[in-house]
């Protein structure tokens, strides 16, 4: 079925085991935020946005084995303390939205200065192209924050990959296994759900797009979690967006 047939006007991308490979993500990214974490925090201390940030990672730290010792006032927060404390929420891989902006700011300056270059696989600006020139909207929606998005999609191992991407949603917009989530960005891009099609490695994800009203359709990436039976019979399967481009989607599994 065509994504005409389907009546899409959107495709929605994850990035991490769709566009871009875990390995990046988890052995380069998040590294590379633990290493820097402290020395940006120590550097941008006196700046409003590190100091909000400061204060929101103060909110949650009560629900993470942080509970008993990151409970000083604002006033009296200790830099290696919160360092160590978004060290452990990257290694928990934990999506909590203010760790997420922090990665951000850092990861910028990697990206500045060259020593990150985001990874996006072979067939993605090849898709992006075709999807493009067909008349469809692309948009993002990951649990990196939107300016993490824009710095993987503009300074990708393709080149600058963010002419193609009309609309970024991150954490913001909600948790991406809520399909209040998926209504949220239904509603800001003025679409009906079944006009979407988001493509996502993880089935927790794909079944809240789904229970939205959205298509789904998961990616089986080289080192992606495997899934199980009930999961492959349950939705629609591809290797990488080659069977996209030409705008051929597989038939899609209905589940109530
Ligand atoms: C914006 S690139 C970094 C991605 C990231 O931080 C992450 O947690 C991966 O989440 P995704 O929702 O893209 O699977
Ligand atoms: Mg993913």
């Amino acid at each position: 079925m065509t994504t005409s047939e389907r009546g899409a006007k959107v495709v929605l991308v994850d990035i991490e085991g769709t566009t871009t490979s875990i390995s990046f993500v988890h052995d380069v990214l998040f590294p590379y935020a633990k290493e820097n974490v402290e020395k940006f925090l120590r550097e941008s201390w006196e700046r409003d946005d590190t100091k909000q940030i400061v204060q929101d990672l103060q909110q949650v730290h009560q629900f993470t084995d942080y509970k008993d010792t990151l409970n000083t006032t604002p006033a009296n927060v200790d830099v290696g303390l919160i360092s160590g404390f978004v060290r452990y929420l990257i290694d928990q891989d934990l999506k909590v939205t203010p760790m997420k902006t922090l990665q951000g700011l850092i990861w910028a300056q990697g990206y500045a200065n060259g020593e990150l270059k985001g990874h996006v696989y072979e067939d993605v600006p090849a898709a992006f192209q075709a999807w493009c020139a067909a008349g469809l909207r692309i948009a993002v929606y990951s649990s990196g924050s939107v300016a993490a998005q824009k710095l993987i999609f503009g300074n990708s191992i393709a080149g600058n990959l963010q002419p193609y991407l009309s609309d970024y949603f991150d954490t913001h917009v909600g948790h991406k296994q809520e399909k209040q989530s998926y209504e949220n960005i239904a509603n800001i891009l003025t679409e009906k759900p079944e006009q979407i099609v988001f493509l996502t490695d993880i089935p927790g994800e794909a079944a809240a797009a789904r229970s939205a009203g959205l298509q789904a359709i998961i990616l089986q990436r080289p080192g992606n979690a495997a899934l199980t039976d009930d999961q492959k019979c349950s939705f629609d399967l591809i290797t990488d967006f080659k069977p996209l481009q030409s705008l051929k989607l597989p038939e899609n599994k209905h589940v109530a």
